[in-house]
């Protein structure tokens, strides 16, 4: 199969009610994502190889893995985001509560609401008011709220993303006045207000200092009770004081990343059972 295989068209059509599985859905109404046989490619480049991955709802999974392995281009196309780079395809299938999200009759903006993301660099718009931060991607929904329902929103995802005391008297003032870490946690805010399903996180503690790291990683354990959440990250000890379950990619002798180990945290770090894992996490490589 070759990259030209895999080039996604997409047909945007209301997505009609459908009675598939939901599997990966808790009562709660927290959802799952099932990634299946995920390849990817950059033109003829293939980087990724048959990944297949279930992200359980209400936990934390980390992908963990040396640089350049796919890990964020796996990231990304959990919400359709990899196909935004011109040269790039996939094949396979994302499932959120079995539904397919590459489903032609999925709209985009539904899918990338669905699934949110929060990348390494915090990066609110600097000069709009922390107020309209929050607002900035319920606004392109095109759903409006009255004046209340958005002061409510506001407080709201400010306070689950751990920053409301912190601002609660300036939200007025820009995002671009805040410091990286609360800046960072005012994007968590931002994607909490379109009210994802599934919260992606591109390493999101590396541009910060240790106590603001401290921080966000609480409220990812806060935030999991209502929103699934993946993560990668590059700091062992971090995937193991955040995550439930863990990912092991790899990309050996230049071949596609695929994942060569996934467990709950616990048995990847204390008990790996692939060499490579344990080597990995032990630090002997990477
Ligand atoms: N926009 C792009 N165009 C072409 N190739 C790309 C592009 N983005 C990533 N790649 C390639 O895809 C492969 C996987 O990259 P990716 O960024 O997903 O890895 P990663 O595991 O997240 O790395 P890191 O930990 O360093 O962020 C690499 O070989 C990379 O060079």
């Amino acid at each position: 199969m070759t990259a030209s295989d895999h080039t996604i068209t997409l047909p945007v059509v209301p997505v009609a009610p459908s009675t598939e599985g939901t599997e990966h859905a808790r009562p709660g109404g927290q959802s799952g994502l099932d990634a299946r046989q995920v390849s990817a490619w950059f033109g003829e480049h293939r980087v990724l190889e048959d990944v297949s991955l279930t992200m359980r709802a209400g936990e934390v999974t980390a992908l963990i893995g040396p640089s350049g392995c796919g890990k964020s281009t796996f990231l990304r196309i959990l919400n359709r985001m990899h196909e935004l780079v011109p040269s790039a395809s996939m094949a396979g299938e994302v499932l959120l509560d079995g539904h397919d999200l590459y489903d032609a009759r999925r709209r985009l903006t539904d899918a990338r609401a669905a699934v949110g993301m929060v990348f390494q660099k915090p990066n609110p718009f600097p000069t709009m008011s922390i107020y309209d931060n929050v607002l900035s991607g319920r606004k392109l929904t095109g759903q409006r709220l009255s004046r209340d329902a958005k002061d409510d929103l506001v407080e709201e995802c400010l306070t689950k993303a751990g920053l409301w005391t912190e601002v609660v008297h300036r939200l007025r003032d820009t995002g671009g006045a805040l410091s990286g870490g609360q800046q960072q946690r005012l994007c968590i805010a931002r994607s909490l207000a379109v009210r994802p399903k599934v919260l992606l996180m591109d390493e999101p503690c590396s541009a910060l200092d240790p106590t603001s790291t401290n921080r966000i990683e609480q409220t990812i354990r806060d935030l999991v009770h209502e929103v699934t959440i993946v993560i990668v990250t590059h700091n062992m000890q971090q995937a193991q004081r955040v995550s439930d379950r863990c990912a092991f990619f790899l990309a050996e002798d230049k071949r596609p990343g695929g994942i060569v180990e996934e467990g709950p945290t616990d048995r990847v770090f204390g008990a790996p059972v692939d060499p490579r894992t344990a080597d990995y996490v032990e630090g002997r490589f990477g």
